[in-house]
């Protein structure tokens, strides 16, 4: 499914003339096309994830959006809350940062990655079950750990429980904001490559949040690059990693090259 995003504002509201509006998101366009692996890179307090939650109509209550942001066909600016939420439920999948947050911790392994498929779709619990165990297979989670909880996993698993939980209906348009930050360097590329691996076999569209170029190359071909709120720079991602124009960019880069010749790693 497509993404797009035009001059897209996010301000946080006034109150009262003390604390007169402040605009966090100006401007910003960017797209995504159908199956299209693109990624959103920018250091931190950049914008990006609020730009992400603007897309997905769940950004904090005091703050606004404006502008448009065209899901397929839905408008989501000023969209009425019941289509927002069936979009995303039924269009969208989104992997966050911290899985230890946004997994419940009260909830197992099967009941987290169930949850989408009770709240959006109308199906027995055999068949809950099966879609359940597929999807615990493709992100190779083993079916013992179904009724685990999520303090029972390590880090890199409680993502492949988040990233499940996220695919199993098979969204059109998956976002995922800094989804490795919290993980070692090993077990995050193995976590990019298995979200890349299932995005491309579902067919969706892949908007990929990140302040790292060395896991933008793993997983995406074309970027955009913000920098105080604004997009400044955006292309193929292979071509802003060797001939980057806008400073952000190329400290961003070079940032990535350092971590991985410390690594002993290619870029
Ligand atoms: N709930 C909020 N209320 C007011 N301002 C906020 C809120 N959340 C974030 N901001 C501000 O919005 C700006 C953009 O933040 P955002 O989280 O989108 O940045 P980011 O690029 O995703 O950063 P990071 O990579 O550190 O996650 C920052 O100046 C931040 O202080």
């Amino acid at each position: 499914m497509s993404l797009i995003v035009h001059d897209l504002t996010v301000d946080v509201a006034a109150r009262g003339r003390r604390a007169p509006a402040r605009p966090i998101v100006r401007g910003v366009d960017l797209r995504v096309d159908d199956g299209e692996r693109v990624g959103l890179v920018g250091p931190s307090g950049s914008g990006k994830s609020m730009v992400s939650r603007a897309i997905l109509g769940i950004l904090p209550p005091h703050l606004t959006a404006g502008g448009s942001v065209l899901l397929g066909d839905t408008q989501m600016i000023g969209a009425d809350e019941n289509i927002a939420a069936s979009m995303r439920g039924s269009y969208t999948g989104a992997v966050f940062q911290n899985p230890a947050a946004a997994l419940n911790p009260v909830r197992t392994v099967g009941q987290s990655i169930a949850l989408p498929l009770r709240l959006h779709y109308e199906l027995d619990r055999d068949e809950i079950r099966e879609r359940v165990l597929r999807q615990m297979r493709a992100v190779e989670l083993p079916e013992r750990l179904e009724s685990a909880y999520p303090h029972e996993l390590s880090g890199g698993q409680r993502q492949r429980v988040a990233i499940a939980a996220a695919l199993v209906t098979s969204p059109r348009l998956i976002i995922a904001d800094e989804p490795t930050t919290a993980l070692d360097a090993v077990v995050q590329r193995r976590i990019v490559d298995l979200l890349v691996s299932l995005v491309d076999d579902l067919g969706s569209s892949l908007l990929f949040i990140t302040h790292d170029f060395a896991v933008l190359k793993r997983a995406t071909t074309r970027c955009y690059v913000m920098e105080a709120g604004r997009i400044v720079e955006e292309g193929a991602t292979e071509a802003l990693l060797h001939d980057a124009r806008h400073a952000v960019t190329q400290s961003l880069v070079e940032a990535a090259t350092a971590l991985s010749l410390r690594g002993g790693e290619e870029a």
